[in-house]
């Protein structure tokens, strides 16, 4: 981690960053290209992910969003090209040097993924506790920190089984930004959600951008979920980007791929 990266913070009173900071995307992608065997899933993804901004990805099924978003995060390594999170390439780091890096980024997974065996504050927990966090008094702070950020306060003994499925994401959103990212990614957040429940998780995703600067990579077919929280849209095709631009523009767009996508999911 270089000293002149500012560390991401969800305290309103984030810290101030410099001007080159501000003007390096946080994460940048180019030339990326990954197989599965024969299958060539991604076919040379140039990506820039602008700092404090909310990047929707959206395309059609197998085309890629999920491989993509796993490199982005670290978790895979590319067949070619390079992958820079806050200035540091990680296209072929070593596992071991992953850490830091890894540790401005959070990830929602699509199922909220929480332990079941452990409790809300068991699983908020984790990561910090992964990363070094030992003392109680600490771990109880910034678990109720983030607990009142998703509106789940005084939750932190009950156990995954007894939450409602918007609770349980919310949980899983709490412990994605508990470590202090400067990136979340969501797969599929809205995913088996009641319009009601998704609008509030789309709620959720805005207030961390707004009001906690961080910078937010949603995977969705939700369309109505991305007119209301996309910055910008990448769509993705048989492992390109096939297009991208404002919400604005791809609601007007005339492409035939992309009106039957909008109209499919709307
Ligand atoms: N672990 C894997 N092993 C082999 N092939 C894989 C693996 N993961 C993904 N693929 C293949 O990579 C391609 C891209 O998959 P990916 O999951 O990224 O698509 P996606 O855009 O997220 O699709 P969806 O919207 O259906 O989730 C697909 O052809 C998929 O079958």
């Amino acid at each position: 981690m270089t000293s002149s990266v500012p560390q991401p913070s969800t305290s309103k009173e984030s810290v101030e960053q410099s001007s080159t900071d501000r003007d390096l995307p946080l994460i940048r992608v180019r030339g990326l290209h990954q197989y599965f065997g024969e299958n060539h899933v991604l076919r040379g993804i140039d990506l820039d992910v602008y700092r404090g901004e909310t990047l929707c990805l959206l395309g059609t099924s197998g085309g890629g969003k999920t491989v993509l978003t796993k490199h982005m995060l670290g978790l895979m390594q590319p067949a070619e090209g390079s992958i820079e999170i806050d200035g540091i390439e990680i296209a072929h780091m070593r596992e071991r040097h992953l850490g830091p890096v890894r540790k401005k980024l959070g990830v929602m997974f699509q199922n909220g993924a929480l332990f079941d065996s452990m409790s809300v504050a068991q699983n908020i927990a984790f990561p910090l506790i992964e990363s070094g966090v030992k003392d109680s008094q600490e771990l109880d702070r910034r678990i109720a920190e983030v607990l009142e950020i998703v509106h789940l306060s005084g939750q932190e003994e009950k156990m995954p089984s007894s939450l409602s499925g918007g609770m349980k994401k919310r949980v899983a959103l709490a412990r994605a930004i508990v470590d202090h990212p400067a990136c979340v990614c969501y797969d599929e957040p809205h995913a088996g959600l009641d319009p009601i429940t998704a609008a509030s998780i789309d709620s959720l995703i805005k207030c961390l951008q707004t009001d906690y600067g961080i910078t937010n990579i949603v995977i969705t077919h939700e369309m109505r979920s991305v007119f209301r929280i996309a910055d910008r849209i990448i769509f993705m095709k048989d492992g390109q980007i096939h297009w991208q631009g404002k919400p604005d523009a791809f609601r007007a767009c005339d492409d035939p791929t992309i009106q039957a996508f909008i109209q499919d999911t709307d």
